[in-house]
């Protein structure tokens, strides 16, 4: 039966559509496993759903409510913990699943360190990756991990997907080079603006797979995720690219990592859940 005022604490706080049925569909990702420097990544999608508790569902800059979309919530994979790669084929494997059942399906990852953004990618195989990041995430290894998060782009790029990195101010002098000969473009932090982002997004074949890791963020938002940097974006910055992506480019999926923290109300994962309702509003405003 129903209570008027519980809801399934976990779970997003307005009305849920079966994910067969959902347009959007949400995954948490709770792996926390090659971190280098902060823990607590295996909090972040539940970090994440709390701070949505704090928000509105109406977008006042849109005029839409997004409690009106039909949105699905399918939980947390069950990680494979300290295999990043085991778990990340269990994320490929859910969302193949999900795509079975409803081919619309929209994923939208919650997590969780950023190695887990490949396990969607090879699930859903688009044709770009467009991604912001403190980080170029484009080191072959990482503390002799191949499929460490420091590595996700690399892992992506050799699967033949175009790319495009925002937001960057930390990689080692190897991994600008396998930028520069494997034709993939970056727009430093400090360089960013909104007509870099369309500059580089705009010839990018569809569909975009759309991945933010928080730490692209100032360091100074998002102090609750495994390897934060100073110097980085602003919301809207991101949120304006997103609207610019969603208006222009088939999207295939998007996810939001590396949200990470021990205690509830912490502004990353305010700051995520906040960019979450963004970019649902931002698509959904499309369907209407
Ligand atoms: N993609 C990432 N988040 N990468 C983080 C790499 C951290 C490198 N620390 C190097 C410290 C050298 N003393
Ligand atoms: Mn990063
Ligand atoms: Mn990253």
């Amino acid at each position: 039966m129903d209570f008027l005022y519980t809801y399934e604490s976990l779970k997003l706080e307005f009305p849920l559509t079966d994910p067969e049925k959902a347009k959007f569909v949400i995954l948490g990702v709770p792996f926390d496993g090659t971190t280098s420097f902060k823990p607590g990544a295996r909090f972040g999608p539940t970090l994440i759903r709390h701070a949505t508790l704090n928000l509105e569902s109406y977008i006042l800059d849109y005029d839409v409510d997004i409690a009106e979309f039909p949105i699905a919530d399918i939980g947390d994979i069950a990680v494979v913990a300290g295999d990043p790669r085991k778990t990340a084929d269990r994320v490929r494997e859910t969302i193949e699943e999900l795509k079975r059942v409803n081919p619309d399906a929209l994923p939208i990852l919650l997590g969780g360190e950023h190695s887990q953004t490949l396990g969607a990618v090879e699930a859903l195989k688009p044709a770009s990756y467009v991604v912001f990041d403190a980080h170029l995430d484009l080191r072959n290894s990482y503390e002799d991990n191949p499929y460490s998060h420091a590595c996700v782009a690399r892992r992506i790029s050799e699967l033949g997907i175009k790319e495009a990195l925002f937001g960057i101010r930390s990689g080692t002098k190897e991994e600008v080079e396998f930028a520069e000969e494997n034709g993939i473009r970056w727009v430093h932090a400090r360089d960013y603006s909104f007509d870099s982002f369309v500059d580089l997004v705009e010839s990018l074949p569809e569909p975009v797979y759309l991945s933010v890791d928080i730490d692209v963020f100032d360091a100074s938002m998002v102090p609750d995720t495994g390897t934060p940097e100073a110097g980085g974006l602003s919301f809207w910055d991101v949120v304006e690219a997103i609207e610019w992506l969603t208006a222009n480019k088939r999207i295939a999926g998007f996810d939001i990592m590396e949200v990470a923290g021990t205690e509830l109300g912490g502004v990353t994962a305010l700051t995520a859940a906040k960019l979450m309702f963004y970019f649902i509003g931002a698509m959904g405003k499309k369907m209407l």
